[in-house]
C-alpha cells in the first residue's frame, strides 16, 4: 500500500527482489499490457529459458501458458492462491496487482511461487482425485438409472438370437436411429436399453414412451412439452417433454405403429431437424436425441396402407433388428428358465427354484404368444401356486400352464378339421374368457395373466368379439 492508499506499488515491493531472486522458486513482474518486465533465474530454470532478455517484453501468456495474470492486470483483483500446471507440475502459486502511486490505476502484477513441491500434498490430491473419480461413476449410474439391462440380460444362443446381438452391438457404436421388429414380450425394451447403456450415449438419460399407452390427446404434450401457461389449466410451470428429458441420450419409442398421422409429422420434424416446439411456445428448442423405435406391427403393410407415414419409416428403418418370437428358439428356453428363476429369486429375497428337464420339454410344447413375458408369468404362477416350491417339475408346471401346452392332444380325426385360423381364433377366445373369468373381469389384471400388453388385450376382445362383460 502506498501513501496514497492507492494499493500494492512496484515501488513498494522493489527491496524484496533480491530475496525473491533468491529464495523463491519463481517470480515474474508484468506491465499494464501484461506484457514480461521482470522474471528470475530459478522461474527461467523451470520454464527451461536460457536467456531471460529472450522473453523480456513478451505477452505473459506466451510464456507461460497456464497463467492468469492478465485477468489480475485487468480487473485489479489479486488472487491469493491458485494452483497453476506448468509442464505436469502443479505450482501453488500468488498474483498481486500493482498500482501507480499517483492515479492509483493499475500499471501491473507481480507473481510468485509460493511453493513448488506438492509431494507431501500428495495423499491430499489422491484422495481428492478418487473423490472425483466415485462422483463420476456416481454421476453415470444416476444418468443409467432409466436403463436397467445390459446386453449380457437378453438371454440367448441360438442363431438368431446370436444375430440379434451382433447387431444390437454394431447399434451401440453408431447414431443412427434404430428400428426393433417383433412380437410383444421378445425383448424389445431390453434391447433398446442395452443398446443405449452400451454406446457413448450411455451417462445420458434413457427414456421410454409406449406410445400406445398414452391418450392420444396428450401425446403431443407428451413428446414435445408444455410452455407454461399454454391452455386453460396448463400447469404455470414448464413442463419438459420426452425430447428434452432424452436430450444427449435415448428416447425409445414403443408401439411407435400406434401413432396418429398428425403427430408423425411432428416427430419426422424433430427427427430431421433436431428442434422441438412445445405446445403453446413460438419458441424452437435445439435437442439432440437418438432415437430407437420399436413396433409388434407390420410397419410396411402399414406405409402401403397408408396408415404409416412412409418418410418417417425410411428415418426410423436405419438399422432394423428383428427380434425372433420365443417358438422360435425354443432351444433357449432352458437358460431362458434359469435366468427367470434367478431374477425371481433376486426379486423376492424367497429361495431361487429350480426347473426339471422334463419340466422344460413340457414348456417346449408350447406356443408362447406371449413370448418371454408369458413364459415370465408362467414361472410366477407355478411359484405362486405351489407352496414353498424348490423345483418346478410336470405336476406344479400344470396348475400354470395353458392347456395348450400340457401333452401332445390326442390326434384330432380328420373330418372335424377346420381352417387353422378358426381353430386358432377358438383357442385365443377361451383364453381369453377363462383370463377374464379369473380375474373377475378386471381387464390389466386379465392381460398380466395373458401376458400381453392392455392394449393388446382390448384389440384381441374386439377382433374376437368377445364380451368382457359376459
Ligand atoms: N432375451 C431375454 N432374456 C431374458 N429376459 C428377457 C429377454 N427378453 C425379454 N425378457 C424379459 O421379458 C419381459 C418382456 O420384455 P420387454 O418388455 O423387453 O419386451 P417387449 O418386446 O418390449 O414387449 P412389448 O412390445 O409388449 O413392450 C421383461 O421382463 C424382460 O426382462
Amino acid at each position: 500500500m502506498d501513501a496514497n492508499g492507492h494499493g500494492l506499488t512496484l515501488e513498494a515491493i522493489r527491496p524484496l527482489f533480491p530475496l525473491l531472486e533468491r529464495n523463491s522458486a519463481g517470480a515474474i513482474l508484468v506491465d499494464e499490457a501484461s506484457r514480461l518486465i521482470w522474471i528470475n533465474a530459478c522461474y527461467c530454470r523451470l520454464l527451461g529459458i536460457d536467456d531471460p532478455t529472450s522473453v523480456i517484453g513478451r505477452p505473459v501468456i506466451e510464456v507461460i501458458p497456464h497463467t492468469r495474470m492478465p485477468e489480475v492486470v485487468r480487473s485489479g483483483r489479486p488472487i491469493l492462491l491458485d494452483i497453476m500446471e506448468n509442464q505436469g507440475r502443479q505450482l501453488v502459486v500468488t498474483r498481486l496487482p500493482l498500482h501507480d502511486p499517483t492515479s492509483g490505476r493499475v500499471n501491473g502484477a507481480v507473481a510468485f511461487i509460493v511453493f513448488d513441491d506438492l509431494e507431501p500434498l500428495a495423499p491430499l490430491i489422491g484422495k481428492y482425485r478418487r473423490l472425483q473419480h466415485d462422483l463420476a461413476v456416481a454421476r453415470r449410474a444416476l444418468a443409467r438409472r432409466g436403463s436397467r439391462y445390459e446386453l449380457a440380460d437378453f438371454v440367448g444362443a441360438s442363431p438368431t438370437v446370436l444375430e440379434v446381438k451382433r447387431r444390437a452391438r454394431l447399434a451401440a457404436g453408431r447414431t443412427t436411429p434404430v428400428l426393433l421388429l417383433g412380437e410383444t414380450g421378445t425383448g424389445k425394451e431390453v434391447l433398446a436399453q442395452a443398446i443405449h447403456g452400451d454406446s457413448p450415449r450411455g451417462v445420458h438419460p434413457f427414456v421410454a414412451v409406449n406410445v400406445a399407452a398414452v391418450p392420444e390427446n396428450l401425446l403431443e404434450a407428451e413428446f414435445f412439452g408444455v410452455a407454461p401457461g399454454a391452455y386453460t389449466g396448463a400447469d404455470k410451470r414448464t413442463r419438459q417433454g420426452k425430447f428434452q428429458l432424452a436430450d444427449g441420450g435415448t428416447l425409445f419409442l414403443d408401439e411407435v405403429g400406434d401413432m396418429p398421422p398428425a403427430l408423425q409429422a411432428k416427430l419426422l420434424r424433430a427427427l430431421q431437424e433436431g428442434e422441438v416446439e412445445p405446445l403453446g411456445s413460438n419458441e424452437i428448442k435445439r435437442v439432440d436425441v437418438r432415437v430407437i423405435a420399436a413396433t409388434s406391427r407390420d410397419l410396411e403393410a402399414m406405409v402401403a396402407e397408408g396408415s404409416f407415414r412412409s418418410d418417417l419409416y425410411y428415418r426410423l428403418n436405419v438399422l432394423r433388428i428383428q427380434v425372433p418370437p420365443l417358438r422360435a428358439r425354443l432351444a433357449d428356453l432352458g437358460i431362458l428358465c434359469e435366468t427367470i428363476l434367478g431374477r425371481i429369486a433376486a426379486e423376492s429375497g424367497e429361495p431361487r427354484a429350480e426347473i426339471t428337464a422334463e419340466a422344460v420339454a413340457m414348456l417346449q410344447q408350447h406356443d408362447w404368444p406371449g413370448n418371454i413375458r408369458e413364459l415370465r408369468n408362467v414361472l410366477e404362477q407355478t411359484l405362486a401356486l405351489s407352496e414353498a416350491c424348490s423345483v418346478i417339475d410336470i405336476p406344479e408346471l400344470r396348475a400354470a400352464l395353458p392347456l395348450s401346452a400340457q401333452a401332445p392332444q390326442a390326434t384330432t380325426p380328420a373330418s372335424s378339421l377346420r381352417p387353422l385360423a378358426d381353430i386358432v381364433a377358438d383357442a385365443e377366445r377361451s383364453a381369453l374368457r377363462d383370463a377374464l373369468d379369473a380375474s373377475s373381469g378386471n381387464k390389466s389384471r386379465a392381460a398380466r395373466l395373458l401376458g400381453i400388453p392392455r392394449s393388446v388385450l382390448y384389440d384381441k376382445l374386439a377382433k374376437l368379439s368377445v364380451n368382457p362383460d359376459t
